[in-house]
């Protein structure tokens, strides 16, 4: 089975967030298990060597404004379709923003080329490669499904997943003819959005099937209070929608083999995590912990509306008076870079903050720090808290989307039964939050069972092996084939 997978970013070569890493991590899985993946990205200038390197498979004298070329390589043991037009993704800086912090002026262009190529490559095949699924991911592949649509006649079937409904990809009216949106599909039951061209709305409306990350997330979305407009599509769709959790690349997160560590450990030799945690201590300018203070508290996430971390500046007062500490690692949102950058002046030695991306410091704050919070407000699936169980850093979570299907909380219940992986709590407010951190504080005072929690945390599965089989039956179901075998119990 052949299938095109069409992203705006994908681990390790180019990465924003989330998306990223399950780009660069599916694919494989995919192909281990007999599916061939080709993944088409544009050749930002984090991948031009590559496209240096790279076979071209197809010319093209006029992209949008430019000469473009389709380029194929081999990196990092993925198959790369390099679209290669300076003219719209030769620049320094953020992938999606220009360096005022406003979307580049022409993103309409940018990822509707994106498509625009994703659809010839679907229905006419490259370099005598066809797929049989074109799988797009996300507004900046929405177009897909719509040019298909458009094409008529025996096209590739498709999918499109919802990785983030926050991101739509709206645009003028006006963009229509220069993107080559037919007025047929400018029509409510395809792209056309309360007057505006939407690439996600277009994907969702003409695609074969949808999927999201998290089967709560899926039910979240025919909701007016998670669908952010889109829930009247969802729900016309909902026979074609379905959720499949994400996983995590095993290998770039290792706890026994991350070269990010300062030491590495495993299940059986837990200790070993405090030489980690002495490397978040001295990086953060953390005082080292005292006996029977609380625990270490990580953060590390954009820092946006979703993610909830207003909600955590708000209670931090109550975190360092329990004893806890905290060290965050983030960007985005101004007023929130401020508020934690002011809270580690005042509660200095107790909380540490580093405002920026940074992707191995990431990896050392799962291998150091004793807990990670996400209180999210939406939360499609969440992979930090996924990283945070394979590296014994319990997650103290939202309950909501993905983190609501892959934390098991640590009520009375399953502390006997022995399953509880980190805390959740719900509804998504301060109060809550500060509820959860104390529960959480209240756990760690019993090293048997924290220790406990972490191993149970580190047994759980979080490999793309289920998942995988998951969209393997989907596109056999596409196609007509008898589904992948089941997953192993
Ligand atoms: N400052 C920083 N420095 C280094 N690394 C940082 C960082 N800030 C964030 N990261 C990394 O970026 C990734 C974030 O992934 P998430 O899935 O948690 O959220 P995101 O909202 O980006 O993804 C969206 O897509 C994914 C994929 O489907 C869904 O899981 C998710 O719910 C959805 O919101 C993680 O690998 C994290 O370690």
């Amino acid at each position: 089975m052949k299938v095109l997978f069409v992203a705006s970013e994908c681990a390790p070569f180019v990465k924003t967030g989330g998306l990223a890493d399950v780009i660069g991590a599916v694919p494989k899985t995919l192909a281990a298990l007999g599916a061939e993946v080709r993944i088409l990205l544009p050749a930002y200038p984090a991948l031009r060597e590559h496209a240096a390197a790279a076979d071209t498979v197809l010319a093209i004298d006029d992209l949008f404004g430019g000469p473009a070329a389709l380029r194929a390589v081999t990196a990092e043991g993925l198959d790369l379709l390099l679209l290669d037009a300076p003219h719209l993704f030769d620049r320094p800086g953020n992938i999606y923003l220009g360096p005022d912090g406003a979307d580049w002026a022409d993103n309409h262009l940018r990822f509707g080329a994106l498509c625009r190529i994703g659809a010839r490559v679907a229905l006419d095949g490259v370099a005598g490669w066809a797929p049989d699924i074109l799988h797009a991911h996300d507004w900046q592949a929405g177009l897909i499904p719509v040019y298909l649509r458009q094409a008529g006649g025996a096209v590739p079937k498709s999918v499109v997943t919802v990785h983030n409904i926050a991101f739509q990809g709206l645009f003028d009216a006006a963009v229509c003819a220069e993107l080559g949106v037919e007025p047929e599909s400018f029509v409510s039951e395809r792209a056309e959005y309360f007057g505006k061209l939407g690439f996600l709305k277009g994907g969702l409306a003409c695609c074969d099937r949808i999927t999201t990350v998290s089967p709560t997330y899926a039910r979240e979305l025919l909701t007016p209070e998670f669908g952010m407009g889109l829930h009247g599509v969802l729900q016309a769709r909902s026979a074609d929608l379905s959720g499949i959790l994400n996983g995590i690349d095993l290998d770039a997160w290792d706890p026994g083999a991350d070269p990010s560590l300062a030491a590495t450990y495993t299940a059986r030799s837990l200790k070993k995590k405090a030489a980690n945690r002495a490397a978040i201590e001295q990086r953060f300018g953390l005082d080292a912990a005292a006996d029977g203070d609380g625990p270490l508290f990580c953060v590390v996430s954009r820092l946006t509306e979703q993610k909830g971390l207003d909600l955590l500046l708000a209670v931090l007062p109550g975190l360092v008076a329990r004893g806890a500490r905290l060290a965050l690692l983030g960007s985005g949102d101004k007023s929130l870079e401020a508020g934690f950058v002011a809270a580690a002046h005042r509660f200095k030695g107790s909380v540490g903050v580093e405002i920026g991306y940074d992707e191995p410091l990431s990896h050392l704050m799962q291998g150091g720090s004793d807990a990670i919070l996400i209180p999210s407000r939406f939360e499609p699936c969440g992979l930090t808290q996924l990283y945070g169980l394979r590296y014994g850093t319990l997650p103290v979570v939202a309950r909501t989307g993905g983190l609501a299907d892959t934390v098991i909380d640590a009520n009375e219940a399953a502390i006997l039964a022995g399953c509880a992986t980190g805390v959740q709590f719900a509804p998504v407010t301060a109060q809550a939050l500060d509820q959860a951190i104390a529960r959480t504080c209240e756990l760690y005072r019993q090293p048997a069972l924290w220790q406990k929690m972490m191993r149970q945390a580190m047994k759980h599965p979080v490999g793309w092996d289920q998942s995988a089989r998951a969209y393997l039956a989907l596109y056999a179901g596409l196609l007509g084939e008898a589904p992948a075998e089941p997953a192993p119990a």
